[in-house]
């Protein structure tokens, strides 16, 4: 895998990607409402929500293939879309994959990466096509079909064909749900590697918020067509602004509780909040696996009923009763922490991981399991 940060540029461009005030709907209100973000030169910038939110709405206008009906769309500052501007997409310099990749069946691989590459003199066109399949490690692939490659080969073609032009943003939508949970990880660890180099800017449409931890160097999280908040995977997952935020990224236990004088009552007992934090009705998020669990009582230990526990191999999911109240808590730990048969444990969570919002409009995202 790739930890490096970002290379300089091998031999692409790059360009700031920016959207203002991004307003759009298809007929019966707006789908994106009033939308302001930016990509800098070379991030990795994923777009994150659940179906519906707007993200592939917002791929298709900096594609080009949608013109919004209120906003500017700016690459390296320079208006693409507006009021009165509309560039074509072949125009922008931007290349963009889809989630079935959609290649060409008659076509093969070398003529499908030469899709792109039409304007360019024969001999140039080939070395292109050279490249961009070297460069994803199908340097041998060039006569085959796509219906002759698996879907890992193929999602890899689709990324040579949208590289070979060498554009300065990359544009994906979903490119990695087309393939086969063991393949993913893999796929997406060389994917990134081929994007760094490559030094493209590149926004990357996924609902999937693992996914979107392990490729971006930022996320924005959308929902019901408003950014509800940007930055780092490591900002949004432990800093989430609200409930949703909070909710998207993992299970939580909540709790409903009242803020007095900088302190919360839990489950767990009284603990401290943000100075920042006003008196008032909150709502109280907990990770699962945030919790931590122990067989002997410990000092601010609170003692817990084992319910249910479930073995998932590194992780066991636990299910527990707070004695004396009605609170029933799901915890994550190592498999293996508690002896089995074991019925009353204590729970331990530190501060810092205790997460209150303010109960303003504060709806959590709720799966479809
Ligand atoms: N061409 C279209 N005509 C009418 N409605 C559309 C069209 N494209 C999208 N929509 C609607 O706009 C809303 C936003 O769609 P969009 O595809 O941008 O969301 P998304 O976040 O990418 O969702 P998903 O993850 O399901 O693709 C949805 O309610 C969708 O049904």
């Amino acid at each position: 895998m790739n930890f490096a940060r970002r290379p300089v540029a091998e031999s692409g461009q790059t360009a700031r990607l920016g959207f203002e005030d991004i307003r759009h709907g298809y007929g019966q209100g707006d789908v994106v409402k009033g939308v302001s973000l930016s990509a800098a030169p070379g991030e990795v910038l994923c777009l994150l929500g659940p179906s519906g939110s707007g993200k592939s709405t917002l791929l298709r206008i900096a594609a080009g293939l949608e013109q919004p009906h209120h906003g500017r769309l700016l690459i390296d500052g320079v208006e693409v879309t507006g009021p009165s501007t509309f560039l074509p997409p072949e125009r922008r310099g931007i290349g963009l994959m889809f989630q079935d990749f959609a290649l060409f069946p008659h076509m093969t691989v070398a003529d499908n990466v030469a899709f792109g590459l039409q304007r360019l003199p024969r001999a140039s066109r080939q070395a292109a096509v050279g490249e961009a399949l070297a460069r994803v490690g199908l340097s041998g692939y060039r006569d085959k079909y796509p219906h002759m490659l698996s879907g890992g080969e193929q999602q890899r073609v689709a990324l040579a064909r949208a590289v070979a032009p060498r554009p300065s943003v990359l544009l994906m939508d979903e490119p990695f749900s087309g393939l086969d949970s063991r393949l993913k990880d893999q796929v997406r660890a060389e994917t990134l590697a081929v994007l760094r180099e490559t030094g493209a800017t590149v926004m990357i449409v996924t609902h999937d918020p693992g996914e979107a931890m392990g490729v971006a160097d930022r996320i924005a999280l959308l929902k019901d067509g408003h950014l509800v908040q940007t930055g780092t995977p490591r900002a949004l997952f432990s800093r989430p602004e609200s409930l949703f935020a909070a909710s998207f990224f993992s299970e939580i236990n909540r709790f409903e509780g009242k803020v007095e004088a900088g302190r919360v009552e839990i489950p767990f007992g009284s603990r401290s909040v943000a100075a920042a934090m006003p008196d008032g009705p909150v709502t109280i998020a907990i990770r699962p696996g945030d919790i931590r669990l122990s067989q002997e009582a410990t000092l601010s230990g609170q003692p817990a009923e084992v319910l249910e526990r479930r073995f998932l191999g590194t992780q066991e999911l636990f299910r527990l009763r707070i004695e004396g109240t009605s609170h029933v808590v799901d915890a994550s730990i190592s498999a293996g922490a508690i002896g089995e048969g074991v019925g009353r444990v204590f729970i331990e969570v530190d501060d810092q991981t205790i997460l209150v919002f303010e109960n303003r409009e504060q709806t959590p995202y709720t799966r479809d399991t």
